[in-house]
């Protein structure tokens, strides 16, 4: 078993809205829709390496005081088991936009299809559902 370790973001807007992104064509899970984030690259702290991958995806400065640990998913895919913890941020500067391409959407928790999302995401709406509504 090779663990994965991917650290991810729920953006919330002041509306309580959170910021989803569509994988790529030709990538693993293309067409899905997932939270913000990335690998680790070697030697990377985890809130590090998210800050770095929303600065590169989304063209948005993070503090790393601002990542607040909300709940993480752990799944097994077949390849690799994922361990994910799903950060929250509330304050970033800089206006997301999609720098890789990448289709976005600001959705209501409540509102996140489960089925859009790849299945490791599914036990991460309900404690944004319990927080955002
Ligand atoms: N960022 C993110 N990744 C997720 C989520 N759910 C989920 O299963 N994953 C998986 C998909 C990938 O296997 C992995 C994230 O890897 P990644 O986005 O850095 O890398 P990738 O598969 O696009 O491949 P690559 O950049 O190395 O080419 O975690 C999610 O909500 N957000």
């Amino acid at each position: 078993m090779s663990l994965l370790l991917v650290v991810a973001a729920a953006l919330v807007d002041p509306q309580g809205r959170v910021l989803i992104a569509q994988r790529p064509q030709g990538k693993q899970l293309a067409g899905l829709w997932e939270f913000p984030g990335g690998k680790l690259d070697p030697g990377e702290r985890p809130e590090q390496a998210l800050v770095r991958e929303l600065a590169e995806e989304l063209g948005i400065e993070v503090a790393t005081a601002d990542l607040a640990p909300l709940t993480f998913a752990s799944h097994a895919y077949e390849a690799f088991h994922l361990l994910m913890p799903l950060y929250l941020c509330r304050r970033w500067r800089g206006e997301p936009h999609a720098r890789e391409g990448q289709a976005l959407a600001w959705m209501r928790p409540s509102e996140l299809d489960a089925a859009q999302m790849p299945p490791a995401d599914a036990p991460l709406i309900a404690p944004l559902v319990a927080l955002l509504g």
